[in-house]
């Protein structure tokens, strides 16, 4: 026990051989193995023996340093995730430097990028060389800031801006154009990525993303998703994908599918004690009537599940119409939602613009004429106003309960105060920046920036 050394809850390792000069590692006698967070995983023979290439992130704070790293292959482990799924995990063998001490340690593969820390030092490697002392840190090995930036000063790049991928459909479209414009204006090199010319390989060990012709789309910082809702099973495919392989992508595939869906979506809303106008959903016509009368009679409003630019949102005038044109959606087997009309809001609804848990615009939207659908789309004018402090919790509330980053989130007026209408995950640039003269492209970009620190 004597020499036994006291080793604090996160320390810095040093892995000469495979060239990383430092990472933190957080101390971990719950695994038995340690563990590095690696990509790019590749089992390759040499000398008649099974090494592994992979790529290493070493810093927590910089993910634009990347090592490329080769070790020995000496076992295959099934390994329990968190969420209780077994996978196969490459286990190499390699000798690691803490403090004064170097010996050979067997690091886990890990090739999902979801560890806060780069690298666990399991209890293999502490037994019999350390006493865990989970209050204190880096008891082995101080490295200060400057002796970091000096081990890996040869490392940084000569990279002034991120690699964006901006995954949308058409690159003339204003809200893409911007988005594009405002990255490189900021020293970003952003790449057009039609998300139907991308495709992808799923394996354990070496999952990729390619694109039409063949290249392999990898080094990419972030993601912008602007998915179309054709398109919204296949986009969220693919940014999953981005995301297994560590890409920040900025609109999760989750929020978006849950964003896409109105009564799923109004169903998180009524969950999270979020008001929004009184709803119906039934699967028979023999409910109609009753789904009527819930929603407080007519005029109401119809619209389908799956619906933008207010193409699929009806308004029935008399009880007779409500009742023939939900009847008649359901002959057909089309989901609807049945909703309250919210007459004194006269046909203006807002659009708030949140990115970040910040409303960094808002637009009031009036209908045309004889309209009741605020939408640009639908002939709406659009004009600055100011928000109540209700209105803004509201948005960043609906915001989060769908955890969108970049959310464009309709609010009406109602006598009972703010509702919410919907949340969209690819709001348009168009009519709030013109509207407001707001930059919105540029708040886009410094929020991806502020995420993955890079400034
Ligand atoms: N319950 C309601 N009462 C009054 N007006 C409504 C109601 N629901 C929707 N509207 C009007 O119809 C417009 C379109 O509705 P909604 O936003 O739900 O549909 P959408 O087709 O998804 O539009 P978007 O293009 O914003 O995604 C709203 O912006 C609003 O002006
Ligand atoms: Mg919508
Ligand atoms: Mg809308």
């Amino acid at each position: 026990m004597e020499d036994l050394k006291i080793i604090g809850s996160e320390e810095w390792c040093v892995f000469k051989s495979l060239g990383v000069p430092a990472i933190k590692a957080r101390v971990d006698s719950g695994a038995k193995t340690s563990s590095i967070q690696a990509t790019s995983l590749k089992v390759i023979t040499k000398n008649n023996q099974e090494w592994v290439k992979f790529e290493v992130t070493p810093l927590q704070e910089n993910r634009s340093i990347t090592i490329p790293c080769e070790a020995r292959l000496v076992d295959r482990r099934m390994v329990k995730s968190s969420s209780g799924i077994s996978e196969e995990r490459l286990v190499v063998k390699t000798p690691v430097t803490l403090g004064e001490d170097t010996f050979d340690i067997e690091l886990t593969l890990a090739n999902r990028d979801t560890m806060e820390f780069r690298m666990l030092l399991g209890r293999e490697a502490l037994t019999d060389r350390y006493i865990v002392n989970p209050a204190v840190n880096n008891q082995i090995q101080e490295f200060t800031e400057d002796e970091i930036s000096a081990r890996y000063k040869p490392y940084f790049k000569e990279k002034t801006g991120l690699k964006i991928g901006l995954l949308a459909s058409n690159p003339k479209l204003y809200s893409n154009m911007r988005l594009m414009e405002a990255a490189e204006a900021r020293g970003h090199e952003i790449v057009f990525l039609n998300v139907e010319q991308a495709y992808m390989k799923l394996d354990a060990h070496s999952p990729e993303i390619r694109y039409r012709g063949g290249n392999i789309l990898k080094d990419f910082d972030a993601v912008i998703p602007r998915i179309k809702p054709a398109v919204t099973f296949y986009g969220c495919a693919v940014i999953r994908q981005f995301n297994n392989l560590g890409v920040y992508c900025q609109n999760s595939a989750e929020s978006i599918t849950q964003s896409r869906d109105k009564l799923f979506a109004s169903q998180l809303f009524s969950k999270n004690d979020i008001h929004i106008p009184i709803t119906g959903f039934a699967k028979s016509p023999m409910d109609t009537k009753d789904l009527i009368k819930m929603v407080n009679g007519a005029p109401l409003i119809i619209k389908l599940l799956e619906s933008t630019q207010g193409k699929g949102v009806v308004l029935a005038e008399t009880n007779k119409a409500a009742e023939s044109v939900i009847n008649a959606f359901k002959s057909v087997n089309t989901n609807i939602l049945v909703q309250e009309f919210i007459k004194e809001a006269n046909g203006q609804d807002i659009r708030c613009f949140v990115v970040n848990g910040k409303v960094v615009a808002s637009m009031q939207r009036q209908a045309e004429k004889g309209e009741f659908r605020a939408n640009i789309h639908q002939g709406g004018k659009a004009s600055m106003i100011k928000i109540t402090q209700e209105e803004k919790k509201l948005a960043l509330k609906a915001s989060k309960a769908l955890n969108l980053a970049v959310a464009g989130v309709d609010i009406i007026r109602s006598n009972k105060g703010p509702l919410l209408l919907e949340v969209n995950s690819s709001p348009g640039l168009e009519g709030i920046e013109n509207a407001t003269g707001k930059d919105i492209a540029n708040e886009m970009i410094r929020a991806i920036e502020r995420k993955l620190k890079f400034s």
